[in-house]
């Protein structure tokens, strides 16, 4: 299977935006709708309706807050950890739709005991493809929620802290449950040893998919997301 390197993700990003005219908007949607599907897979409603989503400053964290508002449609009980609100429209009007489908926002980064009593899982959607090392100051508490927690972990493109192409660190070696890798898979999906590996933004044109020679599987009949 092919593995792309911060370059090439950023690439296949700008290209799908500047070359094929896609709007931010549009493959959000896609990318957190495909989040909440592999989630809902995953982890079955009944056992882990108490979600917590921690959302960063990107667009990962946009593709959090799309797949928080799906986790609710679908019968999730989620809440919403947005540390680093970045002004703008898209962003403001996300959390607009998630305030208005009453999905709590929680403002201080909750404890690790907090969140062993509150939730059954957490949805990684802190950093994907453009994190740099090391995690800035603000992020250090969350990083280390996750570092610590029992409770299983979904994490979206990228396992927050991980370096997108050498992988886990000593400042962060934490194991998702579950990785969506969105487009396609980074180098550091080759380092995941948690029990799913999905693909998800089920959006990628035959042409690009061609360029980029990303070599895989189908997406079955009219699945957003497929097991890897
Ligand atoms: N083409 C696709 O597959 C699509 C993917 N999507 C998602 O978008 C992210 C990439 O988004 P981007 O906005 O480029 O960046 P990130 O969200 O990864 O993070 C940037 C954000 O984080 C801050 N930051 C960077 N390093 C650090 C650090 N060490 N400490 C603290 N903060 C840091 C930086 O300043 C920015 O604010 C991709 O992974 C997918 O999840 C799109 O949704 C759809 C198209
Ligand atoms: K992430």
């Amino acid at each position: 299977m092919k593995y792309l390197n911060q370059m090439e993700a950023t690439n296949v990003d700008v290209e799908l935006f500047n070359v094929y005219k896609f709007s931010v908007d549009q493959l959000m949607e896609l990318a957190g709708l495909s989040c909440s599907h592999a989630v809902a897979k995953c982890f079955d409603v009944c056992k882990h309706s108490r979600v917590l989503v921690c959302c960063g400053p990107g667009n990962n964290g946009g593709d959090g807050l799309v797949c928080a508002r799906h986790l609710s449609l679908m019968g999730y009980k989620p809440h919403i950890y947005y540390p680093k609100r970045t002004p703008n429209v898209l962003y403001e009007n996300l959390m607009h739709q998630c305030k208005s489908m009453n999905i709590p926002l929680i403002e201080k980064c909750p404890e690790e005991k907090e969140v062993a009593n509150c939730f059954d899982l957490i949805i990684d959607a802190l950093f994907g493809f453009s994190f740099k090392p090391p995690v800035r100051s603000d992020f250090i508490p969350i990083i280390d929620v996750l570092q610590k927690t029992k409770i299983p972990i979904a994490s979206v493109d990228i396992p927050s802290g991980w370096h997108v192409e050498n992988g886990k660190s000593t400042d962060c070696d934490f194991e998702p449950t579950l990785l969506i890798s969105l487009t396609a898979p980074k180098h550091c999906a080759k380092f995941f040893k948690g029990t799913y590996h999905y693909l998800g933004g089920r959006f990628v044109p035959p042409s690009l998919k061609e360029k980029y020679q990303l070599d895989l599987p189908d997406y079955p009949g009219t699945e957003t997301c497929v097991k890897l």
